[in-house]
């Protein structure tokens, strides 16, 4: 297996604060992975130096076997899938379903064109399909509830067929079914062999999809241990993740969380 994403000894730092720290890291061909952190953990900068839009202050980083600050990053993004609410906040509200998944490729080129050919609108409608949202190909983005727009995000970033997927807090918003649904199709997405190396950004186990593999887990902008999922997430570096006593359970694929409750004696 290669490395889709490495990262040796990776620092952000923003004036005085350290947002990532030293951040050891490799993500292979095939592997899910989760990042779980508190808030203000550095999950999200970690995930924008993983989609090449932010360098590290020091440390080297490669993404798909180019070497961050080396590589024309205009030809590496095409290449790596982000769904996150800033890129939301940039698509229009008034740009049908349907358009905005044919024209990913482009958009992230900065690019425009349009006509588009027929595999690019079979692809699109296949993705709608996959991600359930196959009845909101005509409607404008502006006009869906928080869930389904995170679906069409999804369809959409993968619509350039990317190497690398990363997804920052895909169930953020959502209504418990809504998370459930997400959850499910993710799972899907996870188990598919054709599916590309992804990184998942979550506060919640509960939202770590089956078919996830692999956790890394921050707290403080550094590592608090990273692997395969099932030996890494434990109620102790759970509770040292979130500065907390924690118990965790995992049933059938999935994981809860809560506080350890006090023995009263
Ligand atoms: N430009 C900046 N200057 C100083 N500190 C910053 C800057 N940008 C982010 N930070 C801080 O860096 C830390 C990590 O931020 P980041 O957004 O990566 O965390 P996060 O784990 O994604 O948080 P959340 O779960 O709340 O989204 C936070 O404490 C944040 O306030």
């Amino acid at each position: 297996m290669s490395a889709v994403l490495e990262l040796a000894e990776a620092t952000v730092r923003r004036g005085q604060a350290t947002l990532i720290d030293r951040i050891t890291w490799v993500v292979k061909d095939g592997e899910r992975w989760v990042v779980l952190g508190a808030n203000g953990a550095g999950k999200t900068t970690l995930l924008q130096v993983a989609a090449a839009q932010l360098y590290p202050t020091s440390g080297a980083v490669g993404i798909l076997g180019e070497l961050l600050g080396t590589v024309d990053v205009f030809e590496l993004r095409p290449r790596i899938g982000v769904s996150s609410a800033a890129v939301a906040e940039r698509i229009p509200r008034d740009e049908k379903v349907r358009d905005l998944v044919v024209s990913a490729s482009y958009a992230v080129l900065g690019r425009w064109r349009e006509e588009y050919d027929d595999v690019d609108h079979q692809r699109a409608e296949s993705l709608l399909r996959e991600l359930g949202v196959t009845h909101l190909a005509d409607r404008v983005f502006g006009t869906l509830s928080e869930g389904e727009r995170k679906r069409v995000q999804i369809a959409r970033s993968l619509m350039t067929d990317p190497e690398l997927l990363l997804l920052d807090e895909p169930a953020a918003g959502l209504d418990l079914g809504g998370r459930e649904d997400l959850v499910s199709t993710l799972s899907v997405l996870a188990y598919d062999p054709d599916s590309p190396a992804t990184v998942l950004v979550t506060h919640h186990v509960e939202e770590i999809p089956p078919g996830f593999t692999h956790v890394l887990m921050l707290r403080d902008g550094a590592v608090v241990d990273a692997g395969p999922i099932m030996e890494t997430l434990t109620p102790e570096s759970l509770s040292a993740t979130f500065g907390m006593p924690l118990q965790l359970e995992h049933d059938d694929g999935r994981w809860a969380a809560r506080r350890r409750r006090r023995h009263v004696s």
